[in-house]
């Protein structure tokens, strides 16, 4: 359990975090979102007491990090920069963690079976691949067996085959109970990995909520209809929870708060001709360009920051969304 509260983090007149409050709970995959520069690295520095809140207060497994007398036990960590000696192997490099956090040699074998790095452990650790130097952080984060997890941008420099093994890994992990925190930029592969959703813009909380229910609320839940009579079948299709848009004179409608099944056996009733039937899939990417648009604080030139989806975003409620 990761509990952060009110937490500010200054660097001289630039605030990198301002004034966080949310809790990552254990058994699930919390994905940590946020553009360029929101503050995520900070946070997870932070976590670690590698950097010091200005103020406020961060809790990993009910201590701060410095308090726990075993950490590498209870938070295992992969951040970006990595200190790994490039001439040491990387069986050395972990037995050298494990023996000097009193962890058993036989956890460092299972960590590199774990992490896919049987072929190369004797290898020197300077001529890993990216991809095998993300395995071998991996793995050093596993080390000590712990009960959270925290992994910035895990995926980066993985193959397809490395992608899914981090998905299924981090599923697993989670499964077991264990509290895993993880940021990335793909966000087709937080989609897929995680369950719970922590989204930050320019240091401040945009969202605490849950994949299902962030795209839900950028309009996740949509279905176009083309049909041969759009003004009587909106008629039929209005409801309360219901909402049906539609130009004037088209044959086009979008409808809200029906399946297409539904939808189809509405028209079927009434004879009503339908062309086309289609559920409208928002990505996690729409709508989190949709939330966070407006925080963005690198942008390449001809980005919009915004998409179809916006318009929709922040409509319905979600479980907690903080104005930016
Ligand atoms: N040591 C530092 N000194 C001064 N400013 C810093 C320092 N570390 C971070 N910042 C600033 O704080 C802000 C948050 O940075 P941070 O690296 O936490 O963002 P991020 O969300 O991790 O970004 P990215 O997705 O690019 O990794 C940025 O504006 C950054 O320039």
């Amino acid at each position: 359990m990761i509990e952060i509260q009110r937490l500010v983090k200054r660097y001289g007149d630039k605030t990198a975090v301002d004034g966080l409050n949310f809790t990552v709970k254990p058994g699930v995959v919390t994905g940590f979102l946020g553009p360029n520069g929101a503050g995520k690295s900070t946070t997870m520095r932070m976590i670690l007491g590698l950097d010091a809140p200005t103020s406020g207060s961060v809790l990993v497994n009910g201590k701060r990090y410095a308090q726990h007398t075993a950490p590498l036990q209870e938070v295992g960590a992969l951040l970006e920069a990595k200190s790994i000696h490039p001439g040491r192997s990387a069986y050395n490099h972990l037995n050298s963690l494990a023996l000097t956090h009193g962890i058993p040699r036989r956890r460092v074998d299972e960590v590199i079976e774990l992490a896919g790095l049987g072929k190369v452990a004797k290898k020197r650790a300077g001529a890993f691949s990216l991809g095998m130097g993300q395995r071998l952080g991996i793995a050093a984060a596993l080390l000590g067996d712990p009960q959270t997890i925290m992994l910035d941008e895990p995926v980066n420099g993985l193959d397809p085959e490395g992608v899914l093994w981090i998905r299924t890994l981090l599923t697993n992990l989670a499964s077991e109970g264990r509290t895993v925190f993880v940021s990335s930029h793909l966000m087709s592969e937080m989609a897929l990995t995680a369950t719970d959703l922590i989204i930050v813009g320019r240091g401040k909380l945009l969202a605490d909520t849950t994949v299902a229910d962030f795209i839900e609320s950028a309009g996740g839940d949509s279905v176009k209809v083309v049909s041969s009579d759009a003004t009587r079948l909106r008629e039929l299709l209005l409801g309360p929870d219901v909402t049906v848009t539609g130009a004037a004179g088209s044959e086009e409608l979008q409808v809200n708060g029906l399946t297409a099944r539904e939808i189809g056996q509405k028209a079927a009733d009434a004879a009503i001709a339908v062309y086309e039937l289609t559920p409208q899939v928002v990505s996690l990417e729409e709508a989190f360009m949709a939330l966070t648009g407006d925080t963005v604080e690198y942008r390449s030139n001809g980005s919009t920051g915004a998409t179809g989806a916006s318009a929709a975003a922040g409509d319905k409620e979600q479980k907690e969304v903080v104005a930016a």
